[in-house]
């Protein structure tokens, strides 16, 4: 029991201290949510990740993002989807 609760704490330890990344995602269907979502199981194995839609995300929060990625779509006149239109909080 003892060397399985060690072995948490490394663990923990260990995953602490991975660098923080974020992926923000802008959507009208669904699919940049989809795709964004697995791109977090990727990162995941390498980083400290977190997925946030667009409109959900406080950018102030950037400073703490060591990697950010953004995965969006385009429409019309490649205009941006509609949540990233809105000001981003
Ligand atoms: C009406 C309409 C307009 C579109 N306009 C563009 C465009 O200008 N450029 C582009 O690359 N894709 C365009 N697309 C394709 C979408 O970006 C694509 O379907 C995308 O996968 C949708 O992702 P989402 O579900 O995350 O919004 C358009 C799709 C539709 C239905």
């Amino acid at each position: 029991m003892k060397a399985i609760m060690f072995a948490c704490k490394l663990f923990l330890k260990r995953l602490s201290r991975r660098s923080k990344a974020t992926i923000l995602y802008a959507t009208e269907t669904g699919k940049s949510e989809e795709y964004a979502k697995k791109l977090g199981e990727i990162f995941g194995y390498a980083f400290n990740v977190q997925v946030y839609c667009m409109s959900d995300y406080d950018i102030s929060d950037l400073e703490y993002v060591d990697l950010l990625l953004i995965v969006t779509s385009t429409f019309g006149n490649g205009n941006p989807p509609y949540e990233w239109r809105g000001e981003i909080n």
